[in-house]
């Protein structure tokens, strides 16, 4: 598909009004000429003694207004013209300047719904890998140059080469050896206009992907501003976004020395091509061969086209950045949304798991997960116990569908993963993460947001669950406090008691703590998972975790080593063995944090 193509796709719904906005102009360019027509034939042949000549309907016009008697007479009547000429032309530019717009505007609203909805649905796998500030800048300021192409630019397209045809037809009829000194800026400019874009295309590419790093990277920045304050890295930091933004200057800088070069040189060429008619038509006035009238009428011809003709480079400089800007569009667009399965199976879920041989590659040759053979019975707590890196939020991401295994089956209550409704699948699956996320509204919607047609008596229930619910009223508004930048902020402990609230809420058989209760004290992780334990007892809860307390009471636990599974059973039986639970069952029992 070239990029023509893609935006024309993009205008789906809106091309007539977008096709009238372009006739408009159409009409504008008519009407623009009529105006130094009615002046020729005012000046030569009703101030002047000239027969009246060029186009026909301006012949009609005069005669049928009375003729060079009676207008010469009444020279309001020209000047009433000549308003009127101008006026019409404004309307049309007026009114196509407005459907443009509207067409537009309409276009860009409908391509950003288009394209958050696409990215709602992409895999997780692409959400990993991409830069989220890069992603951003396609969505908005991408979207946005394609707008204002189609807005300001494509519209001036329709203009030039409706006023370069009308001129022609007028030029070369009024007097066809002046045409020819008067037209050579047509293609002259165009040919300069086609050069200057295919040269400029590669540097708009190259200042949109420093734009993209340096916005990246300030939000990078602006997320991890703890990390860089708390490990002293402000100067470092600093320097790199220095750098960044020194390609930035130095890549815009090349971009507008182009332009400049660009704008001078067609100036110098406009000018001369002015000069040009100027001195060839004086000559051959002063000659008898060409009318005063006719004279005004090619200058004022060259200074009409001159400026579209001009603006052409623009306008392709601006097509070569609205398609940059299309493509990086359509990149999002091509990616495989992730197949959701909607007419998967939805069965009521009791929480069996069962993993056969399941391996996971992110990258194809570096296996994160291998050969995982395991079986968690409805209703148990299972812990899974291993070094950092060693496959454990793969694992559960693997359960509640966020990537599938590259070998291997899953299933829960003995249907394979893949036979589910994958939306259906993960509302069963309740995930506090390790770092939680939590929106910019009121805490009671950022507890309440997983579930449907919850009641406030089950939110405060969840939240006294989690323990924060003193922590929640002792805020000015209560559960109506607003979170995230404009509201509180919360302690990480705090937000993570939010999280398994909100986990707890959504009635999910499958309940999942990934490292989530780490960042609470021994006591408050005590009362939590005794009240998950109330609540839960009909669920599959699994824990990841490194505290003793909390695997000894699991029914199951899992030991993950290097994305193997090392050990598994129940705690009193991995007590029997000398392995990483056995030896964290010692230290702990010294005393000794891990
Ligand atoms: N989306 C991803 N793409 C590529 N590699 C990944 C991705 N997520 C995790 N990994 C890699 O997979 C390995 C296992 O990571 P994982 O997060 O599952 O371990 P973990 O045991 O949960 O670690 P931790 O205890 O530190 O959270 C790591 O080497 C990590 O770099």
């Amino acid at each position: 598909m070239n990029n023509l193509q893609k935006i024309w796709n993009m205008m789906k719904g809106y091309r007539l009004m977008y096709g009238v906005a372009i006739l408009f102009m159409g009409f504008g360019a008519i009407f623009a000429y009529y105006s130094p027509l009615i002046l020729r034939a005012t000046i030569d042949s009703v101030i002047g003694t000239e027969a009246f000549s060029g186009r026909r309907e301006i012949i009609w016009l005069f005669t049928a207004l009375g003729g060079r008697e009676v207008l010469s007479q009444r020279l309001w009547i020209p000047g009433i013209l000549l308003v009127s000429s101008a006026l019409v032309q404004g309307i049309f530019v007026f009114l196509s300047g407005y459907l443009a717009a509207k067409a537009s505007e309409g276009s860009a609203r409908d391509l950003r719904n288009r394209l958050y909805h696409h990215l709602q649905y992409l895999p997780f796998a692409y959400h990993a890998r991409s830069e989220k500030g890069d992603l951003l800048q396609r969505c908005t300021s991408d979207v946005d140059t394609v707008r204002k192409f189609l807005a300001l630019q494509l519209v001036q397209v329709g203009n030039a080469i409706f006023l370069v045809t009308v001129s022609l037809v007028v030029t070369f009829q009024v007097h066809v050896e002046l045409a020819w000194v008067a037209m050579p800026i047509i293609p002259l400019a165009t040919v300069a206009s086609i050069l200057f874009f295919g040269k400029i295309q590669s540097s708009f590419r190259r200042s949109d992907e420093a734009e993209a790093a340096l916005t990246s990277m300030v939000q990078e920045h602006l997320t991890g501003i703890r990390v860089v304050r708390a490990f002293g890295r402000e100067g470092y930091e600093y320097g790199r976004f220095r750098a960044l933004n020194e390609d930035y200057r130095r890549v815009t800088m090349r971009l507008i020395q182009w332009f400049a070069a660009f704008w001078a040189s067609t100036d110098i060429m406009s000018l001369t091509q002015v000069l040009a008619v100027i001195c060839v038509g004086t000559l051959w006035a002063v000659q008898g061969t060409v009318t005063i009238g006719t004279l005004i009428l090619f200058v004022s011809s060259v200074w009409m086209i001159l400026w579209p003709v001009r603006q052409m480079g623009r306008v392709l400089v601006d097509m070569g950045k609205a398609f940059v800007a299309m493509e990086r569009i359509q990149e999002i667009l091509d990616q495989e949304p992730e197949s959701m399965n909607p007419q998967g199976i939805r069965q009521k879920l009791t929480g069996a798991i069962e993993f056969k041989g399941v391996s996971l590659e992110y990258e194809p040759g570096s296996p994160v997960l291998q050969d995982l053979n395991f079986t968690i019975e409805s209703g148990q707590t299972v812990g899974i116990l291993g070094h950092t890196g060693s496959g454990k939020t793969s694992l559960v991401g693997l359960i509640a569908g966020f990537y599938a295994p590259t070998q291997g089956s899953i299933s829960i209550d003995g249907v394979p993963l893949q036979d589910f409704d994958k939306a259906w699948l993960r509302r069963q699956v309740s995930l506090v993460l390790q770092e939680p996320f939590l929106y910019a509204k009121t805490i009671k919607r950022n507890i309440g947001v997983g579930a449907r047609n919850i009641s406030e008596v089950e939110i405060f229930e969840a939240a006294r669950d989690a323990s924060i619910h003193q922590s929640i009223v002792d805020f000015e508004a209560g559960y109506d406090t607003p979170v995230g930048e404009r509201g509180v902020t919360l302690s990480g402990g705090q937000k993570q008691r939010v999280a398994i609230a909100r986990a707890l809420v959504a009635q999910a058989p499958i309940l999942i703590f990934d490292d989530s209760l780490s960042a609470l004290d021994t006591e408050t992780d005590r009362a939590v998972q005794e009240a998950i334990r109330k609540r839960a007892s009909d669920r599959t809860v699994m824990l990841i975790s490194h505290r003793l307390s909390t695997l000894m009471k699991a029914d199951l636990v899992l030991v993950m080593e290097n994305g193997r599974l090392v050990e598994q059973g129940s705690p009193a039986q991995l007590l029997e063995h000398d392995g990483l639970f056995s030896r964290l069952h010692a230290l702990q029992n010294q005393g000794i944090e891990v």
